[in-house]
């Protein structure tokens, strides 16, 4: 359905050099990308500010020529064949609207369905899926202009499904929106992906989207993809353990040790300890510690999604 191969973009910025001066300089925003993705795939493209996440979606959705490798998207070229390819895909960039500002939301549909020539009654049909779904009713006849950001984020969505596109292209879906609105996209977004029929790539800089919505991550860093699997093959790269968190009614003894853990941390008076499940199960450090001290109340911690991601963005 995608394929990068090789893929680059360097873009010639002037920098000073001297007080007069301006000297060009390279900068290689996406440095030989090598990614397929196959029909009905959902891909986090994750990465720090600037590793190139958004040049590389450019150059998918044909808005930017790359400097050097191959694309093609739905067996199209993208910048070539882009008018073409505008049919076949849809496009939501949290920061542009391809809405009307001035016109009520469902106008802005309407014009829609004109310009991509959709049969009416599919558009019914995909209207009425994403009226239900996204909770549209109260907002349809307000000009796009006064919309809520969440209301408009949700009515982008809904434009970029209109014309029934095989991928769906998103940059940064769920930024500046509240915690309903957010789980709101990302709910609607999961059922996108369960009917198997659209190929999602997506690129956040909130983990849970990735958590939530995609079963393979890549991550890339100074334009080159530093890590491409599931989000457990990350926690398997980077050592990631489970944590159990036990409140006691009295501080641990000096020198406890209980096997296989590490203590990790010491609050509210001792009360509070955390160990890190290095070579052993929750069962046996739970079991090893009841046995040592009164315990109040226990919880086991997944690994932190947030803490191996920055490690891997840190990682010389
Ligand atoms: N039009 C441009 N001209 C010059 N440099 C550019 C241009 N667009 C992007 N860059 C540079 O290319 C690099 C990658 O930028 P890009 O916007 O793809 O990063 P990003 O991963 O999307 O970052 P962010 O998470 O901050 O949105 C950056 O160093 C950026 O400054």
């Amino acid at each position: 359905m995608i394929k990068m191969q090789d893929l680059q973009k360097h873009f010639t910025v002037r920098v000073k050099a001297g007080r007069l001066r301006r000297k060009k300089r390279t900068v290689a925003a996406v440095d030989g990308v090598n990614l397929t993705i196959e029909r009905g795939e959902m891909v986090g493209y994750i990465g720090p500010n600037g590793a190139g996440k958004s040049t590389t979606l450019k150059m998918l959705t044909g808005v930017l020529t790359p400097s050097a490798g191959e694309v093609s998207v739905c067996g199209l070229a993208p910048v070539p064949q882009r008018t073409k390819l505008a049919l076949r895909i849809g496009v939501v960039f949290g920061q542009r609207s391809q809405l009307w500002w001035d016109l009520p939301l469902h106008e802005s549909f309407e014009l829609l369905r004109h310009i991509y020539r959709v049969p009416a009654a599919e558009h019914a049909a995909r209207l009425r899926r994403c009226r239900s779904l996204l909770d549209l009713d109260e907002f349809l006849d307000t000009p796009v202009r006064q919309l809520s950001l969440g209301q408009r984020m949700r009515g982008e969505l809904t434009a970029a499904l209109l014309h029934g596109p095989e991928v769906l292209f998103l940059d940064e879906p769920t930024i500046g929106l509240d915690v309903v609105s957010k789980q709101a996209v990302r709910a609607f977004l999961a059922e996108l992906g369960a009917t198997g029929d659209v190929t999602l790539v997506l690129t956040t800089h909130d983990l849970a989207d990735i958590e939530r919505l995609c079963e393979r991550l890549v991550v890339i860093d100074h334009g080159r993809v530093v890590h491409d699997g599931s989000i457990e093959a990350l926690h398997a790269r980077y050592g990631s353990r489970r944590s159990l968190v036990a409140d006691l009614e009295q501080p641990l003894p000096a020198d406890f040790a209980l096997p296989g853990t590490v203590l990790t941390a010491v609050t509210a008076n001792g009360h509070r300890v955390t160990f890190s499940l290095e070579s052993t199960t929750a069962a046996a450090a739970v079991a090893g510690l009841v046995a040592a001290v009164p315990v109040r109340d226990l919880s086991l911690l997944e690994p932190d999604i947030e803490d191996v991601v920055a490690r891997l963005y840190t990682s010389p």
